[in-house]
């Protein structure tokens, strides 16, 4: 490792729903050039207009040093970072296209939380088997307890960034730190990435609990079961699981599942009020991450022989139209056992 930590100037950020446009914001504070590409033109112009995204992120003034295109060329012209911030279902389609820019792959920072439904990848995966071409170590993931509106409104933060290249790492946690946002690294790429996905699908179940009116009671164990069910599923797939301990594990874990401002949570809970699942995704703009995240999650659970009974009564409420007090008994009558965490 040499002493010497690489700085960056000029970064592009892609993907301008809630968490880019806060990280776009949060590095622009920094006084670094920032170009934040944004999929609907419209978000462009009240960027460019109003200084805010009103759709995505409102109430937060975006600095001057900002700016907002719709075009990923534009974008990425100068720019020595990458930070990627697209949902896990447009991820593969954007990476595409900028690949197809032809500008050269250099590192990227991937800060999507989610599986890539029907190839059950990872973000990592997807990031490397398109734009980088292979080479894993221009990559790091960041995950962990983050709300975009508290990190927008530069409330304490504190986060993980994973990645295979130690100097890249470090060298990405002094781009990212600010004495509000600190950023642990690590070297688990699995871990901090199935931790961030797989929170989303806990955090849906006890949304659903929180609307059922079952409790504290309820909600601990469902979290913490929820944990067991993570680490099962990572340690299978080769992930530390004393990740799964930390800010990217049960860090955000026990955010998303507490926390109203969730948006998987939200979720939950109004299906646990009984609304329908295609009713409350038809009144959001913002992702909820989870609905997707638990059909891919199950997919992987069977690929790699683990049992994840939350996760497949998740999916049973979600796709086959199981009433919530029916799914929280059948997990309430299943056989004793030993409490196995890991
Ligand atoms: N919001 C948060 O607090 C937060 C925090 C940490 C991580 N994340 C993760 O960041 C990722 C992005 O979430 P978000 O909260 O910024 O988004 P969001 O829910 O605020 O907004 C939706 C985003 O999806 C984009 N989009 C929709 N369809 C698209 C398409 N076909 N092609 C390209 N883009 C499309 C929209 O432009 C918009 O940027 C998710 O994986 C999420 O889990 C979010
Ligand atoms: O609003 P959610 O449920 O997508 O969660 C946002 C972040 O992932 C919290 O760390």
């Amino acid at each position: 490792m040499t002493d010497s930590t690489r700085t960056f100037h000029r970064i592009a950020v892609v993907g301008a729903g809630a968490w880019g446009t806060a990280l776009a914001a949060h590095l622009a504070r920094k006084s670094l050039s920032v170009a934040l590409w944004a999929y609907e033109p419209e978000v462009v112009e009240t960027i460019r207009r109003e200084r805010e995204n009103r759709m995505f992120l409102p109430g937060i003034a975006l600095p001057p040093s900002l700016g907002a295109t719709h075009s990923l060329a534009e974008a990425l012209k100068g720019a020595e970072v990458l930070l990627f911030a697209v949902p896990s279902h447009a991820a593969r389609s954007v990476l595409t296209r900028i690949h197809e820019t032809g500008h050269p792959a250099g590192p990227v920072i991937s800060a999507t939380k989610g599986i890539e439904e029907g190839s059950f990848e990872l973000m990592s995966e997807v990031v490397i088997h398109t734009w980088l071409r292979g080479n894993a170590d221009l990559l790091a993931v960041l995950s962990g307890p983050s709300f975009a509106g508290e990190v927008a409104r530069e409330l304490p933060t504190a986060v993980t960034l994973a990645g295979s290249d130690r100097e890249l790492v470090r060298d990405l946690q002094a781009l990212l730190m600010t004495p509000r946002f600190r950023v642990y690294g690590s070297s688990d790429v699995v871990g901090v990435q199935l931790g961030g996905a797989l929170k989303n699908v806990i955090a849906l179940a006890a949304g659903v609990v929180d609307g059922l009116g079952l409790g504290h009671n309820t909600r601990a164990a469902l979290i913490t079961r929820g944990l067991a069910e993570i680490i099962r599923l990572g340690q299978a797939m080769g992930a530390d699981p004393r990740t799964f301990y930390g800010l990217s594990g049960v860090g955000d874990l026990v955010l998303t599942s507490t926390g109203p401002a969730s948006r998987n949570h939200q979720v939950g809970l109004r299906l646990g009020q009984g609304e329908r699942l295609t009713d409350i995704l038809n009144s959001m703009q913002a992702v909820a991450e989870g609905v997707r995240t638990a059909r891919a999650a199950l997919g992987l659970a069977r690929r790699h022989r683990v049992d994840m009974p939350i996760v497949q009564e998740v999916c049973a409420v979600l796709f086959e139209g199981k009433a919530c007090d029916r799914a929280v008994r059948d997990l309430m009558e299943r056989g004793a056992k030993e409490e196995v965490v890991c």
